[in-house]
Parts: structure tokens; sequence; C-alpha cells
């Protein structure tokens, strides 16, 4: 199956598109990167896969089925799409433990009348610990970091088991180990045959997982390909061809060189 299929499509807010002339098809089980400059439009086309902005124009399908005007996804694709916001701490007024937040990212699978049984008990402990949250489990939310909060949204997302997950911006504010520790998720969920669409401007923590990038630049796609051909810089390590840097070596050559004259 096909996991998401765009054609040209127009998204946007109100009347106002935002991206347009959209081709896109992911395949089930690929891992997409979304890149591109501030608001070129990557969380618009995100959101528009969930009903989230509006469909303006052309073709969106999510996991076959289509986006239209609706709000919400039809409840055929509940639970089987997981997002995680842009927005980066998990809000709201209502105390809230970090084993309820990510609960309710597994109610959302068995849908409005469900209950959490062992197994999904065990499907939310299991998702707190590959963000490295076990001990905060009973815990609540607003006690934890803005770091720390973002990988409570990301285990929500991991605990319905989604056939697509949707990251925007997953490893803002995430310090280098926990953004290690979500690589090393990602590449497991990924394994199992989960299709990743991860916005992102930092490809470095997530270049083992991600293999396409989608550019999009003025809510236009301006690439489609590898994603070492996407023309990232912000790794330090990795420069691709495109970007008229160097290739990568094994020193940093931004460091002052060592001279023999004193240190003048
Ligand atoms: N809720 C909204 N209502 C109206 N216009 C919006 C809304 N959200 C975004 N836009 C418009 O869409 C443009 C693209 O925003 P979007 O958030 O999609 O960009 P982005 O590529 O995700 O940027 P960033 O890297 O800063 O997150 C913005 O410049 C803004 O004009």
């Amino acid at each position: 199956m096909t996991a998401v299929r765009l054609r040209e499509a127009r998204i946007g807010y109100g009347d106002v598109a935002v991206v347009e002339g959209v081709d896109l098809t992911v395949a089930d089980g690929e891992a997409v990167a979304v890149l591109g400059s501030n608001g070129s439009g990557k969380t618009t086309l995100a959101r528009g896969l969930l009903g989230l902005a509006t469909v303006l124009g052309g073709e969106v399908e999510v996991l076959g089925a289509p986006v239209g005007r609706l709000r919400r996804p039809p409840p055929a694709q509940r639970g089987r799409i997981g997002y995680v916001p842009q927005r980066h701490t998990v809000s709201g007024a209502v105390p809230a433990t970090v084993r309820e937040v990510v609960g309710v990212g597994r109610l959302a699978r068995l849908g409005p009348f469900g209950r959490l049984r062992p197994a999904d008990r065990s499907a939310v402990q299991d998702a707190v610990a590959a963000v490295g949250l076990a001990d905060r489990l009973g815990d609540p939310v607003a006690s934890l970091s803005g770091g720390q909060q973002r990988r409570v949204l990301v285990a929500r997302a991991l605990a319905a088991e989604p056939e697509l997950l949707v990251m925007d911006e997953p490893t803002a504010g995430v310090d280098a180990a926990s953004q290690d520790a979500l690589a090393a998720v990602l590449a497991d969920v990924s394994a199992t045959g989960t299709t990743l669409l991860v916005v992102t401007h930092e490809t470095a923590a997530l270049a083992g997982v991600l293999t396409r990038a989608v550019v999009v630049d003025h809510g236009r796609i301006a690439y489609d390909g590898p994603l070492a051909g996407a023309g990232s810089t912000d790794d330090g390590h990795h420069h691709p061809e495109g970007t008229g840097l160097p290739p990568a070596r094994g020193y940093r050559q931004d460091q002052p060189r060592v001279t023999t004259d004193g240190g003048r």
C-alpha cells in the first residue's frame, strides 16, 4: 500500500494556500525527512496529512483514504497515524502524569470507548522506556523539563504503534544523548515496517534512520531524493554534493591550526 499520496496538492489555512503543486508519494515503510527553511511550509504539509490544515485542492490520500476538508481523520484511520506536533511541550492546565499522557496515545488506537488492557499498559510502559523516561512514569508531566516533555509526546505517538508516524521536529530542544536514543527507537520502529515522515532541521541525529529527503521551499517541493543529496550541512561532518563544501574529513576544519611561531 501507499502510505502517503499527494497529487497537485494545495494545503493551507482559510482559503490561503501555503503549500501548492505538491506531488509526493511515500511507500509503506519508507523513512522520509521533510526539510526546508523556516516558513517554507513543512509543518503545513505535515498537518495537511492529518486533516489539521485544509486541503484546498488536488488530492491528499493517507493510508489509502482521502483527506478532505474534515477536521479529523476518518475513524478508519484513528490510531493508525501517530503525530508528534511541533509545539515543544505538553500544554494544558489539567495535571496529568507521564503514564496518563502516553496512555492517551494508546486510547486513540482503541477508539473512543476502549479501555486499556494489560497489553496496552505494557505498550505504554515500553514507549515511555523507549524515550528514556521509565523512572518518571508516575510524575506529573508539568514537572518535567521542556526536552523531557517533548520526549513524552514522542512516547505518546509510539504507544499507538501507528502505521504512519508523522513527527514535527521531534529532536528540537532534546539533548544529544536523547537524540541518539530517539534515533535508535525510530530505527526499531522503522524496522517493524512503520512509515516515518519527520520534519526536521537536524538531519545528523536521524541520518541513520531517514533515507529519503523532501525539501520544501516556498510551499513547493524543491528536492526529492536520497537524504545524502539534500544539501544538509548542519551536522558538521557530512557535506554532500550540492553544498559547495568539501566532503567530511576526520578533523574539524574550523579549528585553528597548530603553528610553530609561538602562537602569534
Ligand atoms: N495556523 C496558521 N494560519 C495561517 N497561516 C499559517 C498558519 N500556520 C502557518 N501559516 C503560514 O504558513 C507559512 C508556513 O508555515 P509552516 O509552519 O508550514 O512552515 P515551516 O516550514 O514548518 O516553518 P518552521 O521551520 O519555522 O517550523 C507561515 O509563514 C505562515 O504564513
